[in-house]
């Protein structure tokens, strides 16, 4: 199975738009979990396990495990998600860039060691860096194009020739190197206005949506810019909000009914 058909399954399955993002800050665990060599795994697969019934995707960020050295805990996690949970694809966000020959390292390193279905991508580098990950028939490869952040604008919001260039990556994308169906787009929810100027130009393109939660992007305007005439074709993220939203053991717990709460405020507006 394809990542867009895993994908579109978990969005029926689940009757979820919600990407759970797994952004691990051992500062913010529990302290029953504090100090121990696996306390990231742990503190994930929790996570993982309440929340999986209620979600479309997870989406580890390589930065918190990489930065702790613990990458063994993330394909670790990885793992747990695939055999646990089969048919509920793993984003690793990533966000890569790099020539050919880098790219195609980086693509078995987010496929093949981590087990990934799909992996963010920079594609300031032009299409050339973003080929080597496509070459992965089933797996999905998700572009920055709206990110989410204020600084965004420095660059996407340039006038490229009576376009800006976020307009350009999504042309580019939906128009040019899209030939195998397998490229989605990151869209911030901070950003609705070019939330559905991206569902405009990219017609059902998957969007990775991250943005409510933490930092603040309001569910109605990001669902109603960017679902699809099937109400679907989003991953609408959130990391913080749901990961920190209980502070002892029941962490689990509280996860869960902040992911069931989250998804349902979405569902509300497809
Ligand atoms: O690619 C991403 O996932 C991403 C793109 C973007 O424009 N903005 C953004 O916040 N993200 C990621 O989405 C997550 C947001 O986390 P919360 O703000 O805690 O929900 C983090 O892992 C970010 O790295």
């Amino acid at each position: 199975m394809t990542f867009t058909e895993q994908l579109a399954a978990a969005w029926q399955k689940n009757n979820s738009l919600l990407c759970v993002g797994l952004d691990p800050d051992p500062a913010k665990f529990p302290a029953h979990l504090k100090g121990r060599d696996d306390a990231i795994f742990e503190f994930c697969t929790a996570i993982v396990d309440a929340t999986a019934d209620l979600a479309c995707s997870f989406k580890p960020q390589i930065a918190y495990f990489a930065a702790r050295r613990a990458e063994d805990q993330l394909e670790a996690l990885i793992a747990h998600i695939h055999e646990k949970h089969p048919g509920i694809p793993v984003i690793l966000d990533a966000k890569r860039g790099d020539i050919g020959s880098t790219a195609e390292q980086y693509a078995v390193e987010a496929f093949e060691r981590f087990r990934a279905d799909a992996v963010t991508v920079n594609p300031y580098m032009g299409r050339d860096s973003v080929e080597p990950y496509l070459a992965f028939p089933d797996k999905g490869v998700i572009l920055l194009c709206r990110t989410s952040n204020a600084g965004g604008s420095d660059l996407q919001f340039l006038d490229v020739g009576g376009e800006k260039l976020y307009e350009r990556v999504a042309r580019l994308a939906a128009e040019k190197w899209n030939t195998t169906g397998q490229i989605g787009l990151v869209v911030g929810a901070t950003f609705p206005a070019e939330i559905a100027r991206v569902r405009e130009i990219t017609g059902d393109m998957p969007l990775l949506v991250p943005g409510i939660g933490a930092q603040g992007g309001d569910i109605e305007a990001t669902v109603n810019a960017g679902k699809t005439a099937k109400t679907t074709g989003l991953m609408i993220n959130s990391s913080r909000a749901i990961l920190y939203a209980g502070k002892d053991e029941n962490y689990g717990e509280a996860a869960r009914c902040a992911a069931l709460e989250t998804r349902d405020a979405i569902n509300r507006y497809r």
